[in-house]
């Protein structure tokens, strides 16, 4: 695209001397990602100012900058274009570039502070059973319809503007027809997902967490609730008392209930088995019988999400019933570990926030005839440090003996997070916990005493495949670690063999 027909789609001015024949290839935020014609986006952000790196972004090939103005001192070899708002501008120039790629599919747009990658998952693996080729951008990387899983260069739930658009560019390239994208609340605020053209919202529910970005509760809220404003139709929680807020923000809407709340959809007899959910789903399309091949009462508001905001998209009731009962589950989210006779049962869970522990213990008790183990940390370094005594609270609370360990601590000593999280469980009166800063011991404690009949929840890292230590990052498998703490608990129960 040439850099006139750049700067009329984003309705700006060139400077005097900027050759309009200019041709563009992309935009970026980050100067060290620039290359050869892209048009460099320079970002005021929270710790840096981007004007600093225009020299840099020019040196590798940008032609044209945008900004909101040239601190005093700094100087740009090639055209500057004044915008508004940097991020605004970022995320418009780069759906221009890549030719709206939004505007060619149907897009579900999945929010909310627990759930939405189990629901984005869901709402996928529905529209690909419906026979609709789907892309999806998710915490666990992006799929084209051919369903393997990418990564993107940098780890986000939502990336960049340009990596949203250059991802959804992929997804109609290669046939998709639907794409769903989980949208954190970071992205909301940033404006990662502005320009993406949202048929759907689905709202999964909103709980304390990020305040240390957002501020405050209504903050946070005001961020999310912007995927709902933005979205043609939006599936609500009837559950989550933010939802009164948010129906007269829709302009069309449908609501799901999990928990007994009057709405459009809505779960019935919910029976939690030791391996799948089963309930009656009620739509005012009809009522059905539904399995869902995982446990976590949570999962019920999952998939009346998903299959809400899916039948929102075309597919039929009928057809999304036989969808979910086919569902492989994702990966560290209620993940059962494989078990032989007299194992115990152990369950790897992404479970991080005071709110999502409390249900997935909750939810995990129904199903455990003996006693319930919990292994949990929380994370230091830039993460909101106001939830770990919280977490130690629900812990103590929910399960019989909870395990306090390390979760990717960064550069906050261990011992000052695990000390908060003790704080939290004795200032409740409890002592029901052992601190054991190293995970892997962690976990092989709590694997080698629970008993038979005893379920052991191993919540917080899920499938991450890194654990930050102080200043070291080192590889990290949650669930092959219980594989291998299962392993070393039936030798020690062998006993010596000669
Ligand atoms: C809190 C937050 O989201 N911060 C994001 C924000 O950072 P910032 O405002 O501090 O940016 P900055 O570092 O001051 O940089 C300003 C500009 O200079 C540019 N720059 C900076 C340095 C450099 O060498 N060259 C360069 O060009 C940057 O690309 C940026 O455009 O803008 C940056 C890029 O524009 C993001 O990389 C950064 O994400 C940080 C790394 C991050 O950790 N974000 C997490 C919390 C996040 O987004 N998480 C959500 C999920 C949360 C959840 O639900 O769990 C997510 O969607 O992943
Ligand atoms: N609807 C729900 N309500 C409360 N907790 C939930 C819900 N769904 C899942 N959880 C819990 O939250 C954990 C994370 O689930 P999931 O990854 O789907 O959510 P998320 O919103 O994508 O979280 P994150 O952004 O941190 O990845 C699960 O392992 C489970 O314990």
């Amino acid at each position: 695209m040439r850099l006139g027909d750049l700067a009329a789609a984003l309705d700006l001015e060139l400077p005097a001397g900027a050759d309009p024949a200019t041709e563009v290839r992309g935009a970026t935020h980050q100067a060290d990602w620039a290359g050869p014609g892209d048009v460099f986006v320079a970002v005021r952000g929270a710790r840096v100012d981007g004007h600093g790196f225009i020299a840099d972004a020019v040196e590798r090939g940008a032609v044209a900058v945008l900004g909101e103005g040239l601190p005093d001192g700094v100087t740009c070899p090639v055209p500057y274009l004044r915008v508004a708002g940097a991020r605004a501008a970022l995320a418009d120039a780069a759906s221009v570039l890549a030719g709206h790629p939004s505007r060619g599919l149907t897009v579900l747009g999945v929010t909310g502070t627990d759930g939405k990658t189990t629901t984005s998952a869901l709402a996928r693996h529905l529209l690909r059973s419906a026979g609709r080729p789907t892309g999806l951008l998710s915490t666990i990387g992006y799929e084209l319809p051919d369903g393997v899983l990418r990564q993107p260069p940098t780890h986000f739930t939502t990336p960049e503007a340009p990596q949203v658009q250059q991802i959804l560019r992929e997804m109609v390239d290669h046939a998709a027809t639907d794409a769903v994208v989980e949208a954190s609340s970071h992205a909301l605020a940033l404006d990662r997902v502005r320009g993406v053209d949202f048929d759907v919202a689905i709202w999964t529910n909103l709980t304390g967490e990020h305040l240390d970005f957002h501020g405050t509760m209504e903050q946070y809220f005001a961020d999310k609730s912007l995927l709902v404003q933005r979205a043609r139709h939006a599936v609500l929680n009837a559950d989550d008392p933010w939802t009164t807020q948010l129906l007269p923000m829709a302009p069309s809407r449908t609501t799901y209930s999990a928990e007994g709340q009057p709405a459009d959809w809505w779960a019935g007899d919910v029976v939690e088995g030791p391996d799948d959910l089963r309930f009656t789903v009620h739509t005012p399309a009809g009522s059905a019988a539904a399995v869902l091949p995982m446990i976590g009462r949570f999962n019920v508001a999952n998939a009346l999400a998903a299959m809400a905001g899916v039948h929102a998209a075309g597919v039929p009731l009928a057809e999304l019933v036989a969808g979910l009962a086919t569902f492989p589950g994702v990966p560290g989210r209620m993940e059962m570990c494989e078990r032989r006779d007299g194992d115990p049962r152990v369950i790897v869970d992404f479970a991080h926030t005071p709110p999502s522990l409390d249900k997935a213990l909750a939810t995990v008790r129904v199903t455990t005839e003996g006693r319930l183990w919990v292994v949990i940390g929380s994370a230091g370094g830039p993460r909101d440090p106001s939830k770990r005594a919280p977490l130690g609270e629900v812990a103590t609370r929910m399960a019989d003996v909870a395990v306090f360990t390390e979760e990717d601590h960064r550069d906050t000593p261990l011992a000052d997070i695990l000390t908060e999280m003790e704080r939290g469980a004795r200032e409740a009166g409890r002592s029901n916990y052992v601190s054991i800063g190293d995970r892997r011991e962690a976990i092989r404690h709590a694997v080698g005493q629970a008993g038979p009949q005893d379920t052991v929840v191993l919540a917080g890292k899920g499938p991450e495949a890194t654990l930050e230590r102080d200043t070291e990052t080192i590889p990290w498998d949650e669930m092959g670690e219980a594989r291998a703490a299962l392993a070393a608990r039936r030798e020690q129960d062998a006993g010596p063999t000669a």
